[in-house]
């Protein structure tokens, strides 16, 4: 029997129905949940996600502003603006769209941003919150992965889950929730001997590499939970993940789609995590 899809679009939409409840409340006692977009350079595919973020906070009530500039901004006026939205009591929330051009510093960037308005959980605070199981920001896209785990009823306590990928954005902190979860975890990475020896193992794969067809059928366990993260292009330019899906989908219990999977649940939670910081600045 194929795998039974994760649909994130529909678990997104979820989501921001109770989203759109909680900015009503918030509004009622006077805060409007406010998150700033940085956009430098004109990569396509940022000016698609930056767009879709705009219009996602439009849907549930949060104030949004998208400040874009051109690439050759430079990494002092950058921080500047970072240092100007610290400061500004309207903006709960910033983020800042990676990546960025080569000669700004991204990891400096983002370690200017105020933590408790670091709503991409990007800074080192809040990955040491993750670190040691304080409350912080988690970041986006791992988030809305355990939240599709949630939802199918997938409890990672006890289960072997293997992430393949050890991003500071996707595959570590992946790896910290699973454990954070109880699950034994396993990253595998490029160096990995032999990815198939430990995927076979898994009752939950998480890939997230940016490589096509990491994953094949040959390397899953019947009835595994699969999460692909991966956002690709095949040779006709459609999108695709790191996963062969149809494949795959023939052995795994339950899979999730790209596009329609991890990408709406990774802005829909940016979008949890601006609500939070802002309850959090009005208690
Ligand atoms: N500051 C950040 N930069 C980046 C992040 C991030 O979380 N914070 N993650 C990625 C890009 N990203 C969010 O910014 C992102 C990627 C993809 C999607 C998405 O919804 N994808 C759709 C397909 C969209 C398309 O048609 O191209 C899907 O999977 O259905 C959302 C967010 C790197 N940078």
């Amino acid at each position: 029997m194929a795998a039974q899809l994760i649909d994130g679009a529909a678990l997104s939409r979820l989501w921001r129905a109770r989203l759109s409840e909680r900015v009503t409340a918030l509004k009622a006692r006077g805060t409007l949940p406010g998150l700033a977009v940085i956009l430098v350079g004109d990569n396509p595919a940022s000016q698609v996600y930056v767009r879709n973020k705009v219009k996602a906070c439009q849907e549930v009530g949060i104030h949004s502003v998208l400040e874009t500039y051109p690439a050759s901004l430079t990494e002092d006026a950058l921080l500047a603006r970072v240092r100007a939205l610290n400061a500004d009591p309207a903006i709960h929330g910033i983020l800042v769209q990676l990546p960025l051009p080569a000669h700004i510093d991204a990891q400096r960037v983002i370690e200017t941003i105020a933590p408790e308005k670091d709503v991409d959980g990007f800074h080192v605070a809040n990955a040491g919150a993750l670190m040691v199981g304080r409350p912080g920001f988690w970041p986006c896209t791992p988030y809305g992965c355990m939240k599709m785990l949630e939802h199918i009823g997938c409890d990672p306590c006890g289960k072997h889950a293997v992430v393949i990928g050890r991003s500071n954005i996707v595959g570590k902190p992946m790896a910290l929730m699973l454990l954070q979860a109880n699950a034994t975890v396993t990253i595998c990475h490029s160096a990995t001997a032999d990815l198939a020896h430990h995927t076979r193992q898994a009752d939950i794969v998480v890939a997230a590499v940016g490589k096509r067809n990491v994953l094949t059928a040959d390397m899953v366990k019947p009835g595994a939970v699969v999460i692909d993260v991966g956002m690709n292009r095949d040779e006709a330019g459609k999108l695709c993940g790191d996963v062969d899906f149809e494949g795959v989908r023939q052995v795994a219990g339950w899979i999730t789609p790209v596009p329609g999977g991890v990408g709406p649940m990774t802005i829909t939670m940016l979008l949890l995590n601006t609500v939070e910081a802002a309850e959090r600045a009005a208690r």
